[in-house]
């Protein structure tokens, strides 16, 4: 069986407006629009008109959007019969491309997910490959940073070549409660998917307070980080690395596994700053966890336990290069499964998403690289 991919099936180009500098509109009229045309492309414009509403979108028209692909394309099941013999295939890819910034892809996927979950829009018979063209115009732009689009038109040269790798997600999990009752199972639900970082403490506390910054672009960051570091907490929390569980030695430059490969690691606390990652760089001169890869199936934590606000400087000055690694307060982990457990009510950032975790056993949040084909259906073009 043979699939004929779509030529005439269009790009989706999912436009942010609001995002970084607010520039989306003014990249798509002069420079991204014009190369589609050029390269005749066709392509559908769905632009974002609010926060929200491309996950929203995503959710309800993922389904219908799929059908129109896949009656886009042509199976031929028997050479001999060209004409006759049109099936469903097994698989199609969609393309999307964002102008915007990571929060949009984040948007996106989790729209992507919800609208398919359980469905037979993702199951043996039939799974989607989903391919990001990702066309920096956020503020952090993180997975562009960490796979080296150095601007717009290196973006748009990126997707024209074609070359994708996996876009590997995390997943956040919280514990299902069973019945009606307050007892809780060993089970987890899946709450969200992340793309780029989960983070907890000082990190968090900063994208937090960063959005009353937004019209300082990138400088945002900074002067929200500035204002937590002044009132620099603590963040009381238990982290259990599930093994296999890696470690940087500073001692011999290298990662390596703890005990083996079966050992699993606990972090005590309290925390300054937690990162729990997929992407290397978090914008353009900020490198925290220089380990990560888009593509591989391990997150990479960087963990500060109780830091003062010189330590934590000194690991700033640090992070443009990845040479804070070395440094004694700074931790730096690779782990495929991961919880969370604070004493009580705290805050976790997820892409620039906030969620509440309640206090105790019960509110632990679980996190996960995982392997199920129906969530890694995501590819990036590098
Ligand atoms: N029309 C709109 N008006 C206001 N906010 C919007 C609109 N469309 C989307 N948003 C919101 O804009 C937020 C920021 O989007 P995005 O992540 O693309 O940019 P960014 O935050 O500048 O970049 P990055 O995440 O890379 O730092 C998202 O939370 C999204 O929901």
């Amino acid at each position: 069986m043979g699939i004929l991919s779509s030529d005439t099936f269009p790009l989706l180009v999912v436009l942010n407006p609001h995002s970084g500098k607010k520039q989306g509109i003014h990249v798509w009229e002069t420079v991204v629009q014009p190369a589609l045309n050029h390269a005749q492309k066709p392509f559908r414009l769905i632009e974002s008109t609010s926060q929200g509403h491309v996950q929203s979108y995503f959710n309800d028209n993922i389904k219908p959007i799929l059908t129109d692909l896949v009656q886009s394309l042509s199976i031929v099941n028997d050479p001999s019969a060209l004409s006759s013999s049109i099936a469903r295939p097994s698989t199609a890819t969609l393309q999307v491309m964002v102008l915007g910034g990571d929060g949009s892809v984040h948007e996106i996927v989790n729209g992507i997910l919800q609208g398919v979950a359980g469905t037979e829009f993702v199951s043996d018979q039939f799974r989607p490959k989903i391919e990001f063209a990702i066309i920096p115009t956020g503020t952090g732009n993180a997975i562009s940073t960490s796979i080296g689009v150095t601007s717009v038109q290196d973006a748009v040269d990126r997707f024209l070549a074609g070359k994708v790798v996996p876009l590997r997600l995390m997943t956040v999990s919280t514990r299902a409660k069973t019945g009606q009752s307050s007892t809780f199972a060993a089970k987890w639900d899946t709450r969200l998917y992340t793309v780029v970082v989960n983070s907890f403490g000082l990190h968090c506390a900063t994208v937090y307070d960063a959005e009353e910054f937004r019209h300082l672009g990138n400088e945002r960051f900074r002067q929200a980080a500035m204002k937590n570091v002044e009132n620099l907490k603590q963040y009381e929390g238990l982290l259990e690395l599930h093994g296999p569980v890696q470690t940087y030695d500073r001692s011999s430059k290298s990662l390596g596994l703890v005990g083996g490969g079966s050992d699993s690691l606990q972090l005590r606390g309290p925390f300054t700053y937690l990162l729990i990652t997929k992407q290397a760089s978090l914008e353009s001169g900020f490198t925290p966890t220089p380990f990560a890869s888009t593509s591989d199936e391990w997150m990479d934590i960087l963990a500060v336990q109780n830091a003062g606000q010189a330590e934590i400087m000194t690991m700033f000055g640090g992070t443009p290069n990845g040479q804070h690694v070395e440094q004694e307060k700074v931790d730096y982990f690779k782990a495929k499964a991961i919880e969370l457990e604070t004493p009580s009510q705290g805050r976790l950032c997820v892409d620039g998403e906030f969620l509440t975790i309640e206090g105790g056993p019960e509110g632990r949040v679980r996190f996960e690289v995982t392997l199920d084909p129906n969530i890694q259906i995501f590819s990036i073009f590098v």
